[in-house]
């Protein structure tokens, strides 16, 4: 039995080894047809790349060490190039790369020989379950096609949610000591901004977030809104999202990261989103044929009330929405953290862009909301917007995994410039933190705020915060407007700002980048 038994092992060790080298020699022979040079080679000093993986989980966690500026960023420049391959847990070879190029092509030139692949689905699926950010091929087109319509204009241009929600959130603020209020965090506001128009876009229900921290809210709402704001919501909110991040850098051996007080975060906010779900499967069932435009236009748009029309399966339903929900919420909140960060450290472009935003928009806050067109053309509040996710973009980080043997442009031979091969199954990073601050593609100063540096500026795949190609962000100009919607209004309100934080600021790092320690400042209100 033993004997039969160690046979058996034997041969499947003989099989799978002569399966694996018949495979390289076969991706030897593709490189070698197609003019490939090997990238880079990382030689980590532990197997697997342990010592690499142990520096980046500690510096997440410690936040002793950031994981761009104090260990990716200078591994780079250590190397000298933009391109390497490094072998991670059991010995899957990741290439990463700073590289336009490479990044355009995985996203877009090359779209069909790479996919999200299925460890991305296996490590977000924790939370995410199955949503458009975790597949592929049919049911990632068949999502993308659903909710492509609810980001059409006339959605993103009706703004009465986002002018209310902005309304709130200036009368809740600190009031002032004189002119200037009390020193106070301005992130959580912004949080629960995003959380206040997001649930208004996703369930045509707005959460009520804002008032409800703020005491003001009393009645109907209140229990959506209790639990929206409860800390042991937003904590869950947060927890799951570490836990996510936390699988995604641990690599193949994310499965290892599973404690129940992850899960337990999880089943928490899934029941905050299947309350909603379970209120929309409840509402009569309303037929897309009977609807007409003027019904349609007295009804508030909410993407749930439209996705229960293409199904009624409450996991289907509550995955696909609480993916939106994060995006919703946390990317834009992000992004408006970090604005009013630079903008905090840095007054004088805080003055220059109040300057235009009052002859665009007028001194005051007026009882119209502002109009979408204004909103777009205003330059200056454009470059700004750039300049803050060029420094800091929300999404630092991403990937994408080959569906087949293949090549990309660049990243080979001695000084990166020939093409290289990747293997089925590789996975290729992009550091898009890094490829905003290479000096070589934004000029010595590239890791400065210089809203200025976009007047005739091109957007080109050197910047890439909302990805590109077919899965390009599907909510890219929801969030601009929002974001620029709340920044005018600001803006209108106060005159001056004043950082009030550390000097240093920790990035805090979930799915998202943003700043690890709050928005601290003060506001003064202009006298008018
Ligand atoms: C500053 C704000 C935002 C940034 C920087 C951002 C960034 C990104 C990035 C980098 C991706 C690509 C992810 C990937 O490759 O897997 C993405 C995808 C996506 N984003 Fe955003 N996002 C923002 C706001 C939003 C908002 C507000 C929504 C919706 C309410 C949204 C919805 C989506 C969706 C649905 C996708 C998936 C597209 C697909 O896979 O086809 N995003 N976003």
């Amino acid at each position: 039995m033993i004997f039969n038994l160690a046979l058996l092992a034997l041969a499947y060790w003989l099989y799978t080894t002569l399966r694996a080298y018949l495979r390289e020699r076969q991706f030897r022979a593709f490189a070698r047809q197609h003019n490939c040079a090997k990238p880079y080679i990382l030689v980590n000093k532990l197997p697997w790349g342990l010592d690499g993986l142990y520096r980046t989980m500690r510096a997440a966690q410690t936040g002793l060490e950031d994981i761009f500026d104090d260990v990716m960023l200078p591994r780079f420049r250590a190397l000298g190039v933009r391109t390497f391959e490094a072998t991670g847990p059991f010995g899957i070879r990741t290439i990463t790369t700073m590289e336009p190029r490479i990044v355009q092509a995985a996203l877009a030139t090359q779209f069909k020989d790479f996919e999200t692949g299925e460890r991305r689905a296996a490590q977000f699926g924790a939370m995410l379950g199955r949503s458009i950010f975790t597949s592929d091929g049919a049911f990632w087109a068949h999502s993308r096609a659903v909710f492509r319509p609810a980001f059409a204009r006339e959605q993103i241009n009706d703004f009465e949610e986002t002018d209310r929600a902005a309304r709130i959130l200036i009368d809740v603020l600190p009031k002032s000591e004189g002119q200037w209020t009390a020193p106070f965090d301005l992130q959580p506001y912004l949080y629960r901004f995003t959380m206040d128009t997001a649930t208004a876009f996703l369930f045509g229900n707005n959460v009520e977030s804002q008032l409800q921290a703020a005491g003001k809210l009393e009645g109907e709402k209140s229990d959506m809104a209790k639990l929206a704001v409860d800390r042991e919501f937003t904590e869950a909110f947060h927890q799951g999202q570490m836990w996510l991040a936390f699988r995604i850098r641990m690599q193949g051996l994310y499965w290892l990261v599973d404690r129940p007080y992850y899960r337990k975060a999880v089943a928490r906010v899934r029941g905050f989103v299947n309350r909603y779900v379970q209120m929309a499967l409840d509402a009569p069932v309303e037929e897309k044929s009977t609807e007409t435009n003027e019904d349609k236009a007295h009804k508030k748009y909410a993407l749930l009330r439209e996705l229960v029309k293409e199904s009624r399966d409450p996991i289907y339903l509550r995955d696909q929405i609480l993916a939106l929900l994060g995006a919703g919420r946390d990317t834009t909140a992000a992004l408006l953290s970090w604005v009013f960060y630079l903008l905090a450290t840095h007054p004088t472009e805080y003055h220059k862009l109040r300057r235009i935003i009052i002859s665009e928009f007028g001194p005051s806050i007026t009882s119209e909301p502002l109009d979408f067109g204004r909103l777009k053309s205003c330059r200056q509040l454009q470059y700004v917007i750039n300049e803050t996710l060029r420094l800091y973009p929300v999404v630092p980080i991403n990937n994408r995994v080959a569906v087949r043997n293949t090549t990309l442009p660049v990243g080979g031979g001695p000084d990166g410039t020939q093409p290289i091969a990747v293997r089925k199954g590789q996975t290729v990073t992009f550091i898009v933190y890094g490829m905003h601050r290479r000096e070589d593609l934004w000029g010595e100063n590239a890791g400065e705020f210089l809203p200025g540096r976009w007047e005739g500026l091109k957007r080109d795949w050197a910047f890439l915060p909302f990805s590109g190609g077919p899965r390009i962000c599907l909510g890219q100009q929801y969030a601009i407007t929002e974001a620029s919607y709340l920044i005018v209004r600001l803006l209108q309100q106060f005159d001056d700002i004043e950082w009030c934080g550390a000097e240093k600021m920790k990035k805090g790092f979930t799915l998202t980048m943003f700043p690890g320690e709050g928005v601290n400042i003060r506001f003064r209100k202009a006298a008018y």
